[in-house]
């Protein structure tokens, strides 16, 4: 028997935005008690009172054992496993805040899909240095969750990723139930690019969908964003099967084809021209995490020597004002190459 045989029943969830709550309704449903933490006490206020948070999951209904407060300490107070539900820029700072709140045994599992502008670290290894622990603890959930969906109780597939496979199988056991089937990998570097990547080909989607672009561009876009965060995972020592697992096609599939991805409906809009203070504005607050990550992932394919032609070329559009006509004409006016090499 492993050391987390044992059932984890009280679960926080920090965080309180769709995904965040998309979960605790996943950890609920499961039959797990949840305290969730919203920065803002109103939204908390309504998950207490109402088992609503219309702001982000309009229509969906949190079971009766999921709770909220403002109060972090109050929050943690007891969690046998903390789920990191913030978005990965702000992960540092929220984390900060908590660390000495933390209960010590506790499992830490991160749902951001990102990597950190600067240090270039995943968000596991953001965790694990302000937590103290090793990084082989920590707990990723990752694949093809669009949080509007799950919130009504539609059926998906997610991995549940830890070195150490008896702290996945326990998060797994916390959030299998009748519509959410978690499989669980060793495979943590993996999972993490796969969700991180997949955000900025979901971008590069959007765009195209916004040039009034078809199915050929969406499914070259989405196999060779596949092709292009396989090598920088390669590079970093990922499984090479995990990208065709749920965090990787699984996510890419889901997010770069469905009107609900953020990621897409923000490259949509640069797509038909708008600029990016105002795609950010139409976002309302919501994370597109992918206009962050494409710079920081194109800096860590400099730093390990991966080719990943669209993450540039998002980063360019993003960040340097490149026309994404211009960039679509850049990605295919390439040198010719071999499909692999
Ligand atoms: N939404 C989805 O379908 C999925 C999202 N994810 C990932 O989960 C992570 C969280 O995303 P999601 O829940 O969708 O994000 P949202 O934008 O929907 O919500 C973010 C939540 O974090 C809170 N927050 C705390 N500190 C900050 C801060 N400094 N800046 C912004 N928000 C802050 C927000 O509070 P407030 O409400 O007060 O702004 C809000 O509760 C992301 O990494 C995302 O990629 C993964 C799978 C599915
Ligand atoms: O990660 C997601 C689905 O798996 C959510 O994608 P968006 O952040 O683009 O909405």
């Amino acid at each position: 028997m492993g050391a987390f045989a044992a059932d984890v029943q009280r679960v926080t969830v920090l965080g309180a935005g769709s995904w965040g709550t998309a979960f605790a309704k996943v950890l609920g449903d499961a039959g797990r008690d949840v305290t969730m933490w919203a920065r803002r006490e109103s939204v908390a206020e309504e998950i207490r009172g109402q088992h609503t948070n219309s702001a982000y999951l309009p229509g969906a209904r949190l079971p009766e054992r999921v709770t909220a407060t403002s109060d972090a300490a109050a929050a943690l107070e007891g969690a046998q496993a903390v789920v990191l539900g913030v978005p990965s820029q702000s992960l540092r700072a929220n984390l900060t805040g908590w660390r000495s709140l933390l209960p010590r045994e506790a499992i830490l599992v991160s749902l951001a899909k990102g990597v950190e502008l600067g240090t270039l670290k995943r968000m596991s290894e953001v965790i694990a240095e302000l937590a103290e622990v090793p990084p082989e603890e920590i707990v990723v959930v990752s694949g093809p969750n669009l949080a509007r969906e799950i919130a009504v109780g539609q059926p998906a597939a997610a991995v549940v990723a830890c070195a150490e496979h008896d702290r996945a199988q326990a998060v797994q056991r916390a959030t299998s139930n009748q519509y959410f089937r978690p499989y669980t990998n060793t495979d943590v570097v993996g999972c993490e690019l796969g969700g991180a990547c997949k955000n900025v080909i979901a971008l590069s989607c959007g765009m195209a969908a916004g040039m009034g672009l078809g199915a050929n561009t969406m499914a070259t876009l989405i196999t060779r964003g596949l092709a292009e965060m396989a090598r920088l995972g390669a590079k970093l020592g990922a499984d090479p099967l995990t990208f065709a697992g749920m965090a990787g096609l699984g996510d890419l599939v889901a997010t770069c084809s469905s009107p609900l991805s953020r990621n897409r409906t923000f490259g949509e809009r640069l797509g038909r021209g708008e600029t990016l203070a105002q795609a950010q504005a139409a976002a309302g607050g919501q994370v597109a995490e992918g206009v962050a990550s494409c710079s920081s992932i194109r800096e860590l394919a400099q730093r390990v020597g991966a080719d990943m032609p669209i993450t540039e070329a998002m980063h360019r559009v993003c960040h340097e004002g490149l026309d994404p006509r211009q960039a679509g004409a850049e990605l295919l006016g390439r040198s010719p190459k071999h499909e692999w090499r």
